[in-house]
Protein backbone atom coordinates (compact mmCIF):
# COMPACT_ATOMS: atom_id res chain seq x y z
CA UNK A 1 0.00 0.00 0.00
CA UNK A 2 1.25 3.45 -0.48
CA UNK A 3 2.01 5.94 2.35
CA UNK A 4 -0.55 8.45 2.02
CA UNK A 5 -1.70 10.68 4.01
CA UNK A 6 -5.23 9.84 2.94
CA UNK A 7 -5.79 5.85 1.81
CA UNK A 8 -9.18 6.34 1.11
CA UNK A 9 -7.86 7.84 -2.02
CA UNK A 10 -6.97 4.13 -3.00
CA UNK A 11 -10.62 2.69 -3.09
CA UNK A 12 -9.43 -0.04 -5.02
CA UNK A 13 -13.07 -0.30 -6.21
CA UNK A 14 -14.73 1.19 -8.92
CA UNK A 15 -17.41 3.61 -9.35
CA UNK A 16 -20.24 2.44 -11.58
CA UNK A 17 -23.35 4.26 -11.77
CA UNK A 18 -23.22 5.63 -8.36
CA UNK A 19 -21.90 2.66 -6.17
CA UNK A 20 -18.36 1.48 -5.19
CA UNK A 21 -17.89 -2.00 -7.21
CA UNK A 22 -15.58 -4.94 -6.79
CA UNK A 23 -14.59 -7.40 -9.37
CA UNK A 24 -13.95 -11.02 -9.00
CA UNK A 25 -11.00 -10.71 -11.54
CA UNK A 26 -8.56 -8.06 -10.54
CA UNK A 27 -5.94 -5.75 -12.27
CA UNK A 28 -2.73 -5.66 -10.90
CA UNK A 29 -1.28 -2.12 -11.50
CA UNK A 30 3.19 -2.41 -10.87
CA UNK A 31 5.37 0.04 -10.22
CA UNK A 32 7.34 0.53 -13.53
CA UNK A 33 10.55 1.77 -11.51
CA UNK A 34 10.66 -1.02 -9.62
CA UNK A 35 8.51 -3.68 -11.00
CA UNK A 36 6.56 -4.47 -7.89
CA UNK A 37 2.93 -4.78 -7.78
CA UNK A 38 1.79 -1.84 -5.90
CA UNK A 39 -2.22 -2.61 -5.64
CA UNK A 40 -5.01 -4.54 -7.65
CA UNK A 41 -8.16 -2.97 -9.41
CA UNK A 42 -11.00 -4.73 -10.75
CA UNK A 43 -11.19 -6.02 -14.03
CA UNK A 44 -14.50 -4.84 -15.19
CA UNK A 45 -16.53 -6.08 -18.53
CA UNK A 46 -19.04 -5.25 -20.34
CA UNK A 47 -21.62 -5.79 -17.82
CA UNK A 48 -20.43 -3.40 -15.22
CA UNK A 49 -20.04 -0.55 -18.20
CA UNK A 50 -23.94 -0.98 -19.61
CA UNK A 51 -24.85 -0.45 -15.50
CA UNK A 52 -21.99 2.70 -15.80
CA UNK A 53 -23.51 3.88 -19.33
CA UNK A 54 -27.58 2.85 -17.81
CA UNK A 55 -26.76 4.74 -14.82
CA UNK A 56 -25.59 7.35 -16.43
CA UNK A 57 -28.66 8.02 -18.82
CA UNK A 58 -31.01 7.91 -15.65
CA UNK A 59 -28.71 10.79 -13.79
CA UNK A 60 -28.57 12.45 -16.83
CA UNK A 61 -32.21 14.79 -16.96
CA UNK A 62 -31.55 15.56 -13.08
CA UNK A 63 -27.88 17.08 -13.84
CA UNK A 64 -28.54 18.88 -17.39
CA UNK A 65 -31.61 20.48 -15.46
CA UNK A 66 -29.17 21.67 -12.52
CA UNK A 67 -28.38 25.30 -13.92
CA UNK A 68 -25.45 26.22 -14.95
CA UNK A 69 -24.31 28.30 -11.98
CA UNK A 70 -24.99 24.71 -9.45
CA UNK A 71 -23.07 22.78 -11.81
CA UNK A 72 -20.16 24.99 -11.98
CA UNK A 73 -20.41 25.43 -7.90
CA UNK A 74 -19.67 21.56 -8.34
CA UNK A 75 -16.78 21.39 -10.43
CA UNK A 76 -15.23 24.31 -8.19
CA UNK A 77 -15.35 22.18 -5.44
CA UNK A 78 -14.34 19.57 -7.37
CA UNK A 79 -10.86 21.66 -8.26
CA UNK A 80 -10.33 22.45 -4.69
CA UNK A 81 -10.24 19.12 -3.37
CA UNK A 82 -8.31 18.03 -6.27
CA UNK A 83 -5.33 21.08 -5.17
CA UNK A 84 -6.00 19.86 -1.45
CA UNK A 85 -5.01 16.63 -1.95
CA UNK A 86 -2.05 17.06 -4.32
CA UNK A 87 0.74 15.55 -2.67
CA UNK A 88 -1.35 12.26 -2.27
CA UNK A 89 -2.38 12.35 -6.15
CA UNK A 90 0.89 13.01 -7.62
CA UNK A 91 2.11 9.94 -4.95
CA UNK A 92 0.09 7.64 -6.72
CA UNK A 93 0.62 8.89 -10.26
CA UNK A 94 4.24 8.45 -9.56
CA UNK A 95 4.11 5.27 -8.39
CA UNK A 96 2.15 3.58 -11.39
CA UNK A 97 3.05 5.87 -13.77
CA UNK A 98 6.92 6.12 -13.44
CA UNK A 99 7.16 10.36 -13.95
CA UNK A 100 9.05 12.35 -11.51
CA UNK A 101 7.33 13.78 -8.79
CA UNK A 102 7.65 17.31 -9.47
CA UNK A 103 6.48 16.48 -12.94
CA UNK A 104 3.72 14.43 -11.08
CA UNK A 105 2.79 17.29 -8.89
CA UNK A 106 2.60 19.47 -11.94
CA UNK A 107 0.33 17.06 -13.79
CA UNK A 108 -2.08 17.38 -10.66
CA UNK A 109 -1.96 21.32 -11.25
CA UNK A 110 -2.85 20.86 -14.89
CA UNK A 111 -5.27 18.21 -14.20
CA UNK A 112 -6.81 20.58 -11.92
CA UNK A 113 -6.84 23.48 -14.31
CA UNK A 114 -8.97 21.94 -16.72
CA UNK A 115 -12.01 21.95 -13.93
CA UNK A 116 -11.44 25.04 -12.56
CA UNK A 117 -11.49 26.02 -16.22
CA UNK A 118 -14.56 24.51 -17.14
CA UNK A 119 -16.34 25.24 -13.92
CA UNK A 120 -16.31 29.24 -15.19
CA UNK A 121 -17.04 27.84 -19.06
CA UNK A 122 -20.37 26.13 -17.72
CA UNK A 123 -21.97 29.57 -17.20
CA UNK A 124 -21.12 30.85 -20.61
CA UNK A 125 -22.76 28.60 -23.12
CA UNK A 126 -24.19 31.10 -25.28
CA UNK A 127 -26.92 30.93 -28.12
CA UNK A 128 -28.23 32.92 -30.97
CA UNK A 129 -31.41 34.96 -32.02
CA UNK A 130 -31.60 35.20 -35.95
CA UNK A 131 -34.12 37.73 -37.87
CA UNK A 132 -36.22 35.81 -39.17
CA UNK A 133 -37.52 35.84 -42.80
CA UNK A 134 -40.92 35.79 -41.81
CA UNK A 135 -42.23 38.66 -39.83
CA UNK A 136 -44.81 36.15 -38.23
CA UNK A 137 -41.59 34.57 -36.79
CA UNK A 138 -38.83 34.51 -34.04
CA UNK A 139 -35.84 32.10 -34.46
CA UNK A 140 -33.69 31.04 -31.31
CA UNK A 141 -30.42 29.00 -31.91
CA UNK A 142 -29.55 27.16 -28.38
CA UNK A 143 -26.77 24.74 -27.36
CA UNK A 144 -27.80 21.99 -25.13
CA UNK A 145 -25.98 18.59 -23.53
CA UNK A 146 -25.36 16.12 -25.88
CA UNK A 147 -26.10 13.36 -23.39
CA UNK A 148 -24.08 10.42 -22.09
CA UNK A 149 -20.23 10.63 -23.43
CA UNK A 150 -17.61 7.78 -23.17
CA UNK A 151 -13.87 8.68 -22.14
CA UNK A 152 -10.81 6.26 -23.10
CA UNK A 153 -7.92 7.71 -22.35
CA UNK A 154 -4.06 7.14 -22.19
CA UNK A 155 -1.43 6.19 -19.55
CA UNK A 156 1.00 9.19 -19.97
CA UNK A 157 -1.02 11.57 -18.16
CA UNK A 158 -2.85 9.47 -16.12
CA UNK A 159 -5.28 12.92 -14.57
CA UNK A 160 -5.01 15.44 -17.42
CA UNK A 161 -6.41 13.45 -19.75
CA UNK A 162 -9.32 12.80 -17.74
CA UNK A 163 -10.03 15.84 -16.06
CA UNK A 164 -9.60 17.53 -20.26
CA UNK A 165 -12.78 15.48 -21.13
CA UNK A 166 -14.97 14.91 -17.97
CA UNK A 167 -14.35 19.07 -17.26
CA UNK A 168 -16.60 20.31 -20.59
CA UNK A 169 -18.39 17.28 -20.10
CA UNK A 170 -19.70 17.46 -16.74
CA UNK A 171 -19.81 21.69 -17.07
CA UNK A 172 -21.93 21.11 -20.16
CA UNK A 173 -24.82 18.92 -18.23
CA UNK A 174 -23.32 15.58 -19.99
CA UNK A 175 -22.90 12.85 -18.23
CA UNK A 176 -19.38 10.41 -18.45
CA UNK A 177 -18.39 7.00 -18.43
CA UNK A 178 -14.77 7.03 -17.88
CA UNK A 179 -12.37 4.31 -19.03
CA UNK A 180 -8.65 4.83 -17.95
CA UNK A 181 -5.34 3.09 -19.24
CA UNK A 182 -5.06 -0.17 -17.22
CA UNK A 183 -1.32 0.33 -16.18
CA UNK A 184 -2.50 3.77 -14.61
CA UNK A 185 -5.88 3.48 -12.96
CA UNK A 186 -5.16 4.37 -9.33
CA UNK A 187 -5.25 8.18 -10.72
CA UNK A 188 -8.43 7.92 -12.13
CA UNK A 189 -10.22 6.20 -9.15
CA UNK A 190 -8.63 8.59 -6.72
CA UNK A 191 -10.07 11.76 -9.09
CA UNK A 192 -13.24 9.85 -8.90
CA UNK A 193 -13.62 9.85 -4.80
CA UNK A 194 -12.96 13.76 -4.81
CA UNK A 195 -15.88 14.15 -7.05
CA UNK A 196 -17.87 11.99 -5.52
CA UNK A 197 -16.75 14.38 -2.42
CA UNK A 198 -17.29 17.01 -4.50
CA UNK A 199 -21.45 16.85 -4.72
CA UNK A 200 -21.07 15.24 -8.57
CA UNK A 201 -24.45 13.26 -7.86
CA UNK A 202 -24.84 9.16 -8.29
CA UNK A 203 -24.66 8.39 -11.73
CA UNK A 204 -23.34 11.71 -13.41
CA UNK A 205 -19.48 10.43 -13.41
CA UNK A 206 -18.41 6.19 -13.39
CA UNK A 207 -14.64 5.23 -13.80
CA UNK A 208 -14.77 1.43 -14.93
CA UNK A 209 -11.55 -0.69 -15.24
CA UNK A 210 -11.28 -3.43 -16.85
CA UNK A 211 -9.93 -4.57 -20.73
CA UNK A 212 -9.44 -2.56 -23.48
CA UNK A 213 -12.10 -4.93 -25.45
CA UNK A 214 -14.67 -5.44 -23.09
CA UNK A 215 -15.02 -1.92 -21.86
CA UNK A 216 -14.13 -0.23 -24.76
CA UNK A 217 -16.42 -2.25 -27.50
CA UNK A 218 -19.82 -1.30 -24.87
CA UNK A 219 -18.30 1.98 -24.65
CA UNK A 220 -18.68 2.26 -28.82
CA UNK A 221 -21.10 -0.01 -29.49
CA UNK A 222 -23.63 1.20 -26.91
CA UNK A 223 -26.57 3.56 -28.76
CA UNK A 224 -26.87 5.33 -25.17
CA UNK A 225 -23.78 6.59 -25.28
CA UNK A 226 -23.87 9.54 -27.78
CA UNK A 227 -20.13 10.99 -27.51
CA UNK A 228 -17.09 9.82 -27.34
CA UNK A 229 -13.76 11.18 -26.59
CA UNK A 230 -10.47 9.79 -26.72
CA UNK A 231 -6.69 9.93 -26.20
CA UNK A 232 -4.15 7.63 -27.06
CA UNK A 233 -2.53 5.78 -30.44
CA UNK A 234 -3.83 6.94 -33.87
CA UNK A 235 -4.37 3.10 -34.41
CA UNK A 236 -6.85 2.97 -31.71
CA UNK A 237 -8.29 6.51 -32.89
CA UNK A 238 -8.65 4.39 -36.57
CA UNK A 239 -10.88 1.68 -34.91
CA UNK A 240 -12.89 3.51 -32.31
CA UNK A 241 -13.66 5.90 -35.13
CA UNK A 242 -14.50 2.90 -37.17
CA UNK A 243 -16.72 1.26 -34.76
CA UNK A 244 -18.90 4.32 -33.09
CA UNK A 245 -19.39 4.66 -36.94
CA UNK A 246 -22.83 1.96 -36.32
CA UNK A 247 -24.21 4.01 -34.13
CA UNK A 248 -23.56 7.69 -35.17
CA UNK A 249 -21.63 9.09 -32.25
CA UNK A 250 -20.29 12.45 -31.78
CA UNK A 251 -15.96 11.48 -31.64
CA UNK A 252 -13.09 13.71 -30.30
CA UNK A 253 -9.70 12.26 -31.43
CA UNK A 254 -6.28 13.18 -29.60
CA UNK A 255 -4.24 10.92 -31.15
CA UNK A 256 -0.33 10.26 -31.96
CA UNK A 257 2.23 13.37 -33.21
CA UNK A 258 5.52 13.83 -34.54
CA UNK A 259 6.42 17.07 -33.64
CA UNK A 260 9.39 18.86 -35.72
CA UNK A 261 11.35 21.30 -33.30
CA UNK A 262 13.17 23.83 -35.75
CA UNK A 263 16.30 25.70 -34.92
CA UNK A 264 16.72 28.42 -37.41
CA UNK A 265 20.14 30.05 -37.91
CA UNK A 266 18.91 33.09 -36.05
CA UNK A 267 17.87 31.24 -33.08
CA UNK A 268 18.76 32.04 -29.63
CA UNK A 269 20.69 29.05 -28.82
CA UNK A 270 20.69 28.76 -25.22
CA UNK A 271 16.94 29.37 -25.08
CA UNK A 272 16.40 26.69 -28.05
CA UNK A 273 17.99 24.22 -26.13
CA UNK A 274 16.17 24.61 -22.71
CA UNK A 275 13.19 24.06 -24.92
CA UNK A 276 13.91 21.08 -26.70
CA UNK A 277 14.92 19.81 -23.33
CA UNK A 278 11.35 20.94 -22.01
CA UNK A 279 9.73 19.85 -25.48
CA UNK A 280 12.14 16.44 -25.75
CA UNK A 281 12.15 14.66 -22.19
CA UNK A 282 9.19 15.53 -20.27
CA UNK A 283 7.48 12.41 -18.91
CA UNK A 284 10.95 10.31 -20.75
CA UNK A 285 9.67 11.50 -23.99
CA UNK A 286 6.33 9.99 -23.74
CA UNK A 287 3.90 12.53 -24.89
CA UNK A 288 2.11 12.66 -27.60
CA UNK A 289 3.61 16.55 -28.20
CA UNK A 290 7.33 16.34 -27.53
CA UNK A 291 9.78 16.83 -30.26
CA UNK A 292 9.89 13.78 -32.24
CA UNK A 293 12.84 15.28 -34.82
CA UNK A 294 14.97 18.03 -34.16
CA UNK A 295 15.71 19.96 -37.42
CA UNK A 296 18.89 22.44 -36.81
CA UNK A 297 20.06 24.33 -39.68
CA UNK A 298 24.14 24.10 -40.72
CA UNK A 299 25.10 27.16 -39.58
CA UNK A 300 24.34 26.56 -35.69
CA UNK A 301 24.17 22.70 -36.04
CA UNK A 302 27.48 21.85 -34.30
CA UNK A 303 26.99 24.77 -32.05
CA UNK A 304 23.55 23.82 -30.53
CA UNK A 305 24.50 19.95 -30.75
CA UNK A 306 27.56 20.28 -28.39
CA UNK A 307 24.80 22.85 -25.61
CA UNK A 308 22.31 19.99 -26.31
CA UNK A 309 24.39 17.05 -25.34
CA UNK A 310 26.09 19.00 -22.34
CA UNK A 311 22.28 19.73 -20.57
CA UNK A 312 21.10 16.24 -21.20
CA UNK A 313 24.16 14.92 -19.53
CA UNK A 314 22.63 17.02 -16.32
CA UNK A 315 19.44 15.07 -16.39
CA UNK A 316 19.48 12.64 -13.36
CA UNK A 317 17.54 9.44 -14.18
CA UNK A 318 16.39 7.85 -11.68
CA UNK A 319 13.39 6.71 -9.48
CA UNK A 320 10.11 9.14 -9.38
CA UNK A 321 10.49 9.85 -5.86
CA UNK A 322 13.78 10.10 -5.60
CA UNK A 323 14.92 14.03 -5.24
CA UNK A 324 16.03 15.99 -8.44
CA UNK A 325 15.32 13.06 -10.70
CA UNK A 326 14.23 14.73 -13.93
CA UNK A 327 13.76 11.07 -16.14
CA UNK A 328 11.99 8.35 -15.05
CA UNK A 329 10.99 4.76 -16.17
CA UNK A 330 9.64 4.39 -19.42
CA UNK A 331 5.96 3.05 -19.18
CA UNK A 332 7.40 -0.58 -19.76
CA UNK A 333 9.68 -2.63 -21.82
CA UNK A 334 8.04 -2.52 -25.09
CA UNK A 335 8.16 1.17 -24.93
CA UNK A 336 12.13 0.81 -24.46
CA UNK A 337 12.12 -1.65 -27.58
CA UNK A 338 10.73 1.11 -29.65
CA UNK A 339 13.41 3.66 -28.07
CA UNK A 340 16.11 0.55 -29.41
CA UNK A 341 14.62 0.24 -32.98
CA UNK A 342 14.61 3.42 -33.59
CA UNK A 343 18.25 4.31 -32.54
CA UNK A 344 19.45 1.12 -34.45
CA UNK A 345 18.00 1.83 -37.53
CA UNK A 346 19.40 5.28 -37.31
CA UNK A 347 22.59 3.82 -36.65
CA UNK A 348 22.60 1.19 -39.24
CA UNK A 349 21.80 3.90 -41.74
CA UNK A 350 24.78 6.34 -40.63
CA UNK A 351 23.35 7.96 -37.57
CA UNK A 352 26.05 8.47 -34.70
CA UNK A 353 25.34 8.21 -30.52
CA UNK A 354 26.16 11.76 -29.20
CA UNK A 355 25.14 10.69 -26.03
CA UNK A 356 23.24 7.85 -24.37
CA UNK A 357 21.65 5.34 -26.67
CA UNK A 358 21.03 2.36 -24.34
CA UNK A 359 19.36 0.98 -21.39
CA UNK A 360 19.79 2.90 -18.05
CA UNK A 361 22.35 1.01 -15.44
CA UNK A 362 19.54 1.06 -13.02
CA UNK A 363 17.56 -1.50 -15.17
CA UNK A 364 13.89 -1.77 -15.13
CA UNK A 365 12.52 -0.13 -18.07
CA UNK A 366 15.34 3.03 -17.29
CA UNK A 367 17.09 4.59 -20.43
CA UNK A 368 19.63 6.77 -20.88
CA UNK A 369 18.28 10.26 -22.45
CA UNK A 370 19.98 10.22 -25.86
CA UNK A 371 20.66 12.42 -28.63
CA UNK A 372 21.50 11.34 -32.24
CA UNK A 373 23.45 13.41 -35.11
CA UNK A 374 23.56 12.51 -38.76
CA UNK A 375 19.75 11.40 -38.85
CA UNK A 376 17.83 11.30 -42.13
CA UNK A 377 14.22 11.53 -43.31
CA UNK A 378 14.91 7.72 -44.58
CA UNK A 379 15.26 6.71 -41.13
CA UNK A 380 12.01 5.11 -38.81
CA UNK A 381 12.67 8.30 -36.06
CA UNK A 382 11.16 10.47 -39.07
CA UNK A 383 8.34 8.91 -39.62
CA UNK A 384 7.47 7.19 -36.40
CA UNK A 385 6.29 8.86 -32.56
CA UNK A 386 9.06 7.42 -30.81
CA UNK A 387 7.74 8.02 -27.47
CA UNK A 388 10.94 8.02 -25.34
CA UNK A 389 13.73 9.76 -24.82
CA UNK A 390 15.46 10.04 -28.00
CA UNK A 391 16.19 13.62 -29.76
CA UNK A 392 17.23 13.22 -33.67
CA UNK A 393 19.03 16.21 -35.08
CA UNK A 394 18.12 16.55 -38.69
CA UNK A 395 20.76 19.08 -40.09
CA UNK A 396 18.95 22.14 -42.83
CA UNK A 397 19.94 25.02 -45.16
CA UNK A 398 17.13 26.75 -46.49
CA UNK A 399 13.38 27.79 -44.80
CA UNK A 400 11.63 25.81 -47.70
CA UNK A 401 13.97 23.00 -46.85
CA UNK A 402 12.75 22.39 -43.65
CA UNK A 403 9.34 23.65 -43.70
CA UNK A 404 8.82 20.53 -46.24
CA UNK A 405 10.18 17.99 -44.23
CA UNK A 406 8.45 19.27 -41.26
CA UNK A 407 5.19 18.55 -43.04
CA UNK A 408 6.32 14.96 -44.97
CA UNK A 409 4.33 13.36 -41.85
CA UNK A 410 0.62 11.87 -42.20
CA UNK A 411 0.77 13.44 -38.10
CA UNK A 412 -0.41 17.28 -37.01
CA UNK A 413 -0.48 17.79 -33.38
CA UNK A 414 2.36 19.98 -32.23
CA UNK A 415 5.59 21.65 -33.92
CA UNK A 416 7.87 24.17 -32.99
CA UNK A 417 10.68 26.65 -34.03
CA UNK A 418 13.21 29.25 -32.62
CA UNK A 419 13.95 32.43 -34.83
CA UNK A 420 13.65 35.83 -34.13
CA UNK A 421 13.04 37.74 -37.55
CA UNK A 422 9.38 38.49 -37.36
CA UNK A 423 8.94 37.54 -41.21
CA UNK A 424 10.25 34.27 -41.05
CA UNK A 425 8.59 33.70 -37.24
CA UNK A 426 5.20 34.34 -39.68
CA UNK A 427 6.10 32.84 -42.78
CA UNK A 428 7.20 29.30 -40.85
CA UNK A 429 3.99 29.42 -38.36
CA UNK A 430 1.58 29.91 -41.35
CA UNK A 431 3.24 27.24 -43.44
CA UNK A 432 3.73 23.95 -40.69
CA UNK A 433 0.66 21.83 -40.99
CA UNK A 434 0.01 21.07 -37.33
CA UNK A 435 -3.21 22.39 -34.99
CA UNK A 436 -0.37 23.69 -32.87
CA UNK A 437 2.70 25.69 -33.02
CA UNK A 438 4.90 26.95 -30.44
CA UNK A 439 7.46 29.90 -31.19
CA UNK A 440 10.32 30.37 -29.22
CA UNK A 441 8.96 28.03 -26.50
CA UNK A 442 8.95 24.15 -25.96
CA UNK A 443 6.10 24.15 -23.78
CA UNK A 444 2.80 24.70 -25.36
CA UNK A 445 -0.02 23.08 -23.04
CA UNK A 446 -2.43 24.63 -20.91
CA UNK A 447 -6.40 25.05 -20.52
CA UNK A 448 -6.84 28.24 -21.58
CA UNK A 449 -5.52 27.74 -25.57
CA UNK A 450 -7.33 24.91 -27.65
CA UNK A 451 -5.43 21.68 -27.93
CA UNK A 452 -5.84 19.00 -30.83
CA UNK A 453 -4.25 18.24 -34.18
CA UNK A 454 -5.17 17.98 -37.77
CA UNK A 455 -4.56 15.02 -40.16
CA UNK A 456 -3.85 12.13 -38.87
CA UNK A 457 -3.57 13.30 -35.27
CA UNK A 458 -7.17 13.82 -34.61
CA UNK A 459 -10.32 15.54 -34.48
CA UNK A 460 -11.51 17.93 -32.50
CA UNK A 461 -10.10 20.85 -29.29
CA UNK A 462 -9.49 20.33 -25.69
CA UNK A 463 -9.64 22.89 -23.79
CA UNK A 464 -10.13 27.08 -24.10
CA UNK A 465 -13.26 28.36 -24.51
CA UNK A 466 -14.05 26.31 -27.33
CA UNK A 467 -13.43 22.80 -25.62
CA UNK A 468 -17.32 22.91 -24.89
CA UNK A 469 -18.79 22.75 -28.11
CA UNK A 470 -17.55 19.13 -28.01
CA UNK A 471 -20.31 17.81 -25.61
CA UNK A 472 -22.60 20.26 -27.23
CA UNK A 473 -25.47 19.88 -29.50
CA UNK A 474 -26.86 23.20 -31.32
CA UNK A 475 -30.93 23.14 -31.39
CA UNK A 476 -33.26 25.78 -33.82
CA UNK A 477 -36.43 26.78 -32.54
CA UNK A 478 -38.71 28.59 -35.05
CA UNK A 479 -41.95 30.21 -33.55
CA UNK A 480 -44.20 31.05 -36.09
CA UNK A 481 -47.71 32.93 -35.79
CA UNK A 482 -46.99 36.14 -33.73
N1 LIG B 1 -2.90 13.48 -28.87
C1 LIG B 1 -2.80 13.35 -27.57
O1 LIG B 1 -3.17 14.23 -26.77
C2 LIG B 1 -2.21 12.09 -27.01
C3 LIG B 1 -1.85 10.99 -27.80
N2 LIG B 1 -1.31 9.85 -27.22
C4 LIG B 1 -0.82 8.76 -28.07
O2 LIG B 1 -1.14 7.46 -27.48
C5 LIG B 1 -0.03 6.57 -27.63
C6 LIG B 1 0.48 6.14 -26.29
O3 LIG B 1 -0.55 5.93 -25.38
P1 LIG B 1 -1.19 4.46 -25.20
O4 LIG B 1 -1.95 4.44 -23.92
O5 LIG B 1 -0.18 3.38 -25.43
O6 LIG B 1 -2.22 4.41 -26.37
P2 LIG B 1 -3.29 3.26 -26.66
O7 LIG B 1 -3.98 3.80 -27.82
O8 LIG B 1 -2.75 1.90 -26.73
O9 LIG B 1 -4.27 3.24 -25.35
C7 LIG B 1 -4.98 4.36 -25.01
C8 LIG B 1 -6.25 3.90 -24.32
O10 LIG B 1 -7.05 3.19 -25.25
C9 LIG B 1 -7.41 1.92 -24.71
N3 LIG B 1 -7.52 0.98 -25.82
C10 LIG B 1 -6.53 0.29 -26.44
N4 LIG B 1 -7.04 -0.45 -27.44
C11 LIG B 1 -8.40 -0.23 -27.45
C12 LIG B 1 -9.50 -0.70 -28.23
N5 LIG B 1 -9.31 -1.54 -29.25
N6 LIG B 1 -10.75 -0.25 -27.94
C13 LIG B 1 -10.96 0.62 -26.93
N7 LIG B 1 -9.95 1.10 -26.14
C14 LIG B 1 -8.69 0.68 -26.41
C15 LIG B 1 -6.31 1.58 -23.74
O11 LIG B 1 -6.81 0.64 -22.81
P3 LIG B 1 -5.77 -0.37 -22.08
O12 LIG B 1 -4.85 0.47 -21.29
O13 LIG B 1 -6.65 -1.25 -21.21
O14 LIG B 1 -5.08 -1.15 -23.16
C16 LIG B 1 -6.05 2.95 -23.13
O15 LIG B 1 -7.04 3.24 -22.14
C17 LIG B 1 1.01 7.35 -28.39
O16 LIG B 1 0.83 7.15 -29.77
C18 LIG B 1 0.68 8.80 -28.07
O17 LIG B 1 1.13 9.73 -29.02
C19 LIG B 1 -1.19 9.70 -25.89
C20 LIG B 1 -1.56 10.77 -25.08
C21 LIG B 1 -2.04 12.03 -25.57
O1 LIG C 1 -0.96 13.02 -23.38
C1 LIG C 1 -0.26 13.92 -23.77
O2 LIG C 1 0.78 13.77 -24.40
C2 LIG C 1 -0.71 15.27 -23.37
O3 LIG C 1 -1.69 15.72 -24.26
C3 LIG C 1 0.46 16.16 -23.36
S1 LIG C 1 0.17 17.64 -22.62
O4 LIG C 1 -1.26 18.00 -22.72
O5 LIG C 1 0.57 17.54 -21.21
O6 LIG C 1 1.02 18.52 -23.40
Amino acid sequence: MLPLKDPSLLPGQCLVAGQWVSGTALIEVTNPATGAVIASVPRLGAAETRQAIEGAHRAWPAWRARTAKERSAVLAQWYTLIMANQDNLALIMTSEQGKPLAEARGEIAYAASFIQWFSEEAKRVYGDTIPAPVASQRIVVTKEPIGVCAAITPWNFPAAMITRKAGPALAAGCTMVVKPASQTPLTALALAVLAERAGVPAGVLSVVTGSARDVGDELADNPLVRKLSFTGSTEVGRQLMARTAATVKKVSMELGGNAPFIVFDDADLDAAVEGAIVSKYRNAGQTCVCANRLYVHSKVYDAFAAKLASAVAQLKVGTGVDADVRIGPLIDDKAVQKVEQHIEDAVSKGAKVLTGGRRHALGQSFFEPTILSGVTQDMLVAREETFGPLAPLFRFDTEDEVVAMANDTEFGLASYFYARDLGRVWRVAERLEYGMVGVNTGLISNEVAPFGGVKQSGIGREGSHLGMDDYLVIKYINMAGI
